[in-house]
This record gives C-alpha cells, structure tokens and sequence, in this order.
C-alpha cells in the first residue's frame, strides 16, 4: 500500500519524485512560484506532466514512460483535494454535498446520507447538516468540505493551504480536526506556516524552483535546516559555506562553532552551514574580544517588533538577525544605516555539512 509520484513538467521547470507511506502526512512547503500547487494537480489529475508515473495502493494514476501514456481520470483516482476555499455545491445542503461523492459512487440514498451524517459528526458540523453553503461561516464551510473530501474515503488526501483563507479563530479548531483526522490517514498539505507542518506532517518536503530542496522529519528540518528556506521559516540565522577545523568559513566571515551530532572533528572543506537562533546574538557599538565569540560587522537593515523583543536585521537583505530588548536598542542607539557588531558565543552556533 504505497504512494509514488515521479513527474516533470517541462515549462514551469518542475521535476520532483516523492513517496509516501500508508498513514504518513507529508508538509510541502517553499517559496511563491517553488512549484506545490504543481504538484497537487499533477496528483489530482487536473495537470498533465511531460513525463513521470505515479502509483497510489496499486492503481496507476499515470504512467507516461509505458510507451501506452496511461493516464487515469480524476474523480477516478482514489485522491481528494481540499482547497482554500470549501468549492461546496451553493444549491446543496451541507449533507447533500457531503453525500454527493459516496452518491456519484452509486450508493443509494438513504445510505450515502447516513453516511454523510456520521462524517459531519466527525468534523463537529452534525448541526449544520440542512444549510447551504451560503449560511455557512468560512471555517464551517471548511469542515463541510472536509468531511466531503472524507466521505469519498480516498487513499491520498490532498491539501492545498486549507487554513489560509480562513480568520485567526476559526484557523485553530480546523487545525485540531485535522490533526485528528490526518493521524490515521495518508496525506500531503501544503503549507506556509511552521505550526501547520509540526502539528500535522511527519514529514517536510521543501521545494525551490521545481525541486526537492530538502526533507526530513519535521523537527529535524525545522531544528536542523539545510536550506535558507527552512532556516527562516525557523527563523534561525543561517550562513552557509564550507566547513572549517574550528567552524564555517563563509566569503570573508569565519565563524566559530560546534558541531553538535557527529563525533569527532568537522569534516574540513566539505560544504556546511552554520546555524544560530536570533536571541544568542548580542549586540555593541564595538568590536567584542575574548572567549571563543564572534564578532561581525554589520550595518543595520531594519528594525521590528517580535514579541516582547526587537528584531535587529542587518547585512545585504536582512540575512543575519539578533532579537534584543527595547531597553538595549534604545541604550545603543540603533537605527537603520548604524554600523554595529553582532556577537555569538561559538557554543550557540552549531555547524554541519549541508
Ligand atoms: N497555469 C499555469 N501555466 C503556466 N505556468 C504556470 C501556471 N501555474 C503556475 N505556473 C508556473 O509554474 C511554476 C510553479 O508554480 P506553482 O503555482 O506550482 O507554485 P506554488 O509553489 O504553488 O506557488 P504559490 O505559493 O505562489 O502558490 C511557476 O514558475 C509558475 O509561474
């Protein structure tokens, strides 16, 4: 019972392969334009890639290097998608439209409602059952949609930023059910926030520019990024370089570090990355001195609230940032355009081949 897809789609530059196992939730996360809604709809059967195959539990849903271009229809497929918006039929009850697939599917009508009950009692929308999608608030009607997406009982369900169209109270109660629904499901959402990934996925999937970037168990990506996507959705400082006897040599910064999982010395010369949260980086006007540390030139891109602390951006696009408190910035001074020193302890900063 597994899920493959291999697929390129020449013009949009995307060429990715990934596998799922039978209850995995799988986070596809990146950049505008980095290709996951190609993804999705390659899946779902809405596009046709250029080459590739894909699997799910023993059904080809395409095979295009078969010499015969296999292609399986949609509504065929055995997946459902879940988009932003619910896509309810207007006309419908909320019960109707969760018993239009098991319907389609020729099951009679009693039952295909009866079926449609327990499923809007399953996404806590049992009430709702005789409204149309036009009385439905946005985060009811995702439910509604949910339970729709589950009726169908698909081997793979698709989604496609399920929280992001909907307002900050509504977005946690349809995180929760999905927590509760993906656990025994196999899965992938596409997400831009860090919190959907380590509630629900297993496993993250980062993709650039039509490709895998990088991927791992969501707390090792998160904990330990590869990419500078997933550092700053982390929101770690991330320089990358190649690794040195005592740590990172990047352009002209040499960065002291550790490196906290393999034993023994760095791998010298090898490619790596250095790591380090915002809150180990200190401040000051002048150059630090002493104890294994390192003390950076920057100049002072931008200044922001984050939390009860300010977030102090510097260099060439705001790559390096320190959070400190207002007292310390009012005290130094900062503002956009100051040169000042950015100070981290060699032991917060962890390197590792990347
Ligand atoms: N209908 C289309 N026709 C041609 N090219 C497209 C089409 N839709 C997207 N693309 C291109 O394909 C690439 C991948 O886009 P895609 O929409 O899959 O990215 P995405 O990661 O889902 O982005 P976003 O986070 O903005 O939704 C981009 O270069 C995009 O410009």
């Amino acid at each position: 019972m597994t899920f493959m897809v291999r697929a390129a789609v020449e013009d949009r530059g995307f060429e990715v392969s990934l596998s799922l196992g039978p209850t995995e939730t799988v986070a596809v996360m990146g950049p505008n334009g980095a290709g996951k809604s190609t993804l999705l709809a390659v899946i779902a059967g809405l596009l046709h890639p250029d080459t590739g195959r894909a699997e799910l539990d023993g059904r080809v849903l395409f095979d295009l290097t078969d010499g015969r271009g296999t292609w399986t229809a949609p509504h065929r497929r055995g997946t459902a998608l879940l988009a932003q918006e619910p896509l309810l039929f207007p006309h419908l009850s909320a019960l109707d439209n969760v018993a239009f697939g098991p319907r389609s599917a020729g099951v009679p009508k009693l039952q295909a409602r009866e079926s449609a009950r327990r499923w809007l009692a399953e996404v806590e929308a049992g009430e709702l059952q005789r409204r149309r999608p036009g009385q439905l608030s946005g985060g009811q009607g995702q439910r509604v949609a949910v339970a729709r997406a589950l009726a169908a009982d698909p081997g793979l369900l698709l989604l496609d930023e399920p929280m992001a169209a909907l307002d900050i109270h509504a977005a946690p109660l349809l995180r929760r059910l999905l927590k509760r629904v993906l656990a025994r499901r196999r899965a992938i959402i596409i997400t831009h926030d860090v919190l959907d990934a380590l509630m629900l996925a297993d496993r993250v999937v980062i993709l650039e520019n039509g490709r895998v970037s990088e991927e791992g168990p969501t707390r090792d990506v998160l904990l330990r990024p590869r990419s500078r996507f997933a550092a700053g959705l982390a929101g770690l400082n991330f320089v990358s370089g190649t690794i040195t006897e005592h740590g990172l040599q990047a352009k002209d910064l040499a960065i002291y570090g550790q490196h906290d999982d393999l034993p023994g010395p760095l791998p010298a010369g090898q490619p790596g990355v250095a790591v380090f949260t915002p809150a180990a980086v200190s401040v000051f006007l002048t150059e630090a001195h002493g104890s294994p540390r390192n003390s950076f030139a920057v100049v002072v891109s931008e200044l922001e609230p984050h939390g009860d602390r300010v977030r102090v951006r510097a260099g060439e696009g705001g790559q390096l940032s320190a959070d400190i408190t207002p007292e310390a910035s009012a005290d130094l001074g900062l503002v956009p355009g100051l040169k000042v020193y950015f100070v981290i302890k060699a032991g917060a900063v962890s390197i590792y081949p990347g």
